[in-house]
């Protein structure tokens, strides 16, 4: 039975009050930190002053989705401040292959995020050199969207040449994931869900969490 993961956004979060925030999702498999520079994405979060304060009082590992350009500059400095995944865009690395390089050898696991329209067919002889592959099921830059089932097919041709060339890394996807959704995502081939406005709009994020894992339960 594959465990699905869990990692809730805090993008939907309090801001002002993160680290009982925190608190709120210990029971998730992780916690998701989007990064935006108001230019890849038209939005604006938090930068890696904030990540390093995170880290420090996070009872979960952080997964840092960077939407961010020039990736390959910034992403390796998330790897030092200790997130245990660091997920950049293809879109805004010139060299990611040897960006993903650069992020294991800081310790963190590679990740490279894919926008909805990004085809995932010229990045497959790169795979292996990713612990992650995410597919966006939103465009990227803001929480609260809903889930693009276009995505789908892209998905299943990921799960098809990890499973093809015997790789062992995971697909996440990001956006839209509900109560609803999670489960086409899952039968497509993801194992990693971000989920932002179901958990954090929830009065009870640790029930949340419960329900989109058994929602996206199937006997595979
Ligand atoms: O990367 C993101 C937006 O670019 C967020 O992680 C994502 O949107 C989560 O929010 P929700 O679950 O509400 O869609
Ligand atoms: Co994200």
């Amino acid at each position: 039975m594959t465990h699905l993961r869990i990692n809730p956004s805090i993008l939907s979060a309090d801001f002002v009050n993160l680290e009982a925030e925190l608190q709120r999702i210990s029971s998730a498999d992780a916690v998701h930190v989007d990064v935006m520079d108001n230019h890849f994405v038209p939005n604006l979060t938090l930068g890696l002053p904030v990540v390093r304060r995170i880290q420090q009082v996070s009872p979960l590992p952080l997964d840092v989705h960077l939407m961010i350009e020039d990736a390959d500059r910034w992403a390796p400095q998330y790897a030092e401040a200790g997130a245990a995944s660091v997920t950049f865009h293809a879109e805004a690395a010139t060299a990611p292959v040897k960006l993903a390089r650069e992020l294991r050898d800081a310790g963190a696991k590679a990740a490279m995020a894919l926008r909805p329209a990004t085809p995932v067919e010229p990045y497959l002889d790169m795979l292996g050199e990713l612990d992650m592959l995410l597919v966006m099921t939103v465009e990227p830059g803001f929480g609260g969207q809903s889930f693009l089932d276009l995505t789908l097919p892209k998905i299943r041709r990921a799960a098809s040449a990890i499973e093809g060339a015997g790789l062992d890394l995971v697909i996440q996807v990001d956006g839209g994931i509900t109560e609803e959704t999670i489960l086409r995502a899952a039968e497509a081939g993801a194992t990693v869900f971000v989920a932002g406005s179901s958990v954090y709009g929830a009065d009870d994020a640790a029930s949340a969490i419960t329900a989109l894992r058994t929602a996206g339960f199937r006997d595979a």
